[in-house]
């Protein structure tokens, strides 16, 4: 296995226009695990997320300065097919996204456009990711239902579910249970402590309890910088 961290900053600047969001930040993110990204609103904690994945390469004025490295490679060179990066770096966002189609279709959605060649594993991977994603048995009986009648909590198990389809080392989760119930939060919780055996996550949060409870490891994002925990420079 490779022994380099599988996220990594190196000197980052990132910014809008004129606005500094992060300034020479230094920090790694171990493989295998769960790390919680605490911090105030407007610190940066969904810029830095987004970076991780080149979403924020349309905002007028963004730019990345520094090397920002995925699984050993700077992803802000010229090289780096944004598309390829994207299929091993899933990001879900705080609202469930879903589209109005199937259960079924909702789930199959990526694996259509990075594995256009192998229909035939669909209906298996589909059956995978829905049981990884702790959904299979809630809707194995409905899967052509249309999915926006799930429930929120149960919507944003299906984002993940999708996500996982296409089989991404890296999740990058923007708040994804600021939206549900707490029995709905739970279960997204313990979803997320159990994705660690095969992915790394990085964890946008605002629930500090949550996050202590099931995150290896917390980084603060604060005053331009990303720090441990306790304050302490990394
Ligand atoms: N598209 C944008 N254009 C210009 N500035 C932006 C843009 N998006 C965010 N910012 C600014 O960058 C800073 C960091 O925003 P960001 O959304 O990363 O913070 P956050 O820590 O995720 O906040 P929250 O916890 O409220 O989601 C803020 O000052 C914000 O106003």
């Amino acid at each position: 296995m490779s022994d380099y961290p599988v996220l990594s900053l190196e000197a980052v600047t990132l910014r809008y226009g004129a606005r500094v969001v992060l300034r020479d930040v230094y920090c790694a993110f171990p493989r295998n695990s769960v790390c919680a990204l605490l911090g105030a609103s407007g610190s940066g904690k969904s810029t830095l997320l987004r970076t991780f994945s080149r979403m924020n390469d349309s905002i007028p004025g963004f730019r990345a300065e520094g090397q920002v490295r995925v699984l050993g490679r700077d992803i802000y060179s010229e090289a780096v097919d944004v598309y390829a990066l994207r299929r091993r770096v899933g990001l879900l966002f705080q609202k469930p996204c879903v589209f109005p189609k199937s259960i079924y279709h909702n789930v199959v959605f990526g694996m259509q456009h990075h594995y256009p060649g192998c229909k035939a594993e669909f209906p298996d991977r589909a059956e995978q990711a829905l049981k990884k994603a702790f959904l299979w048995n809630e809707v194995k009986d409905r899967l052509n239902d249309p999915a926006p009648t799930l429930s929120q909590g149960q919507q944003q198990r299906l984002a993940i579910a999708r996500t996982l389809a296409v089989d991404p080392e890296i999740l990058l989760l923007d708040e994804p249970t600021a939206s549900l119930d707490p029995k709905s939060s739970r279960a997204i919780e313990e979803l997320i402590v159990s994705l660690q055996a095969e992915h790394t996550v990085v964890w946008v949060t605002h629930q500090v309890e949550q996050a202590r409870r099931a995150a290896g490891c917390i980084l603060r994002v604060e005053n331009g910088t990303v720090t441990a925990d306790n304050g302490q420079p990394l």
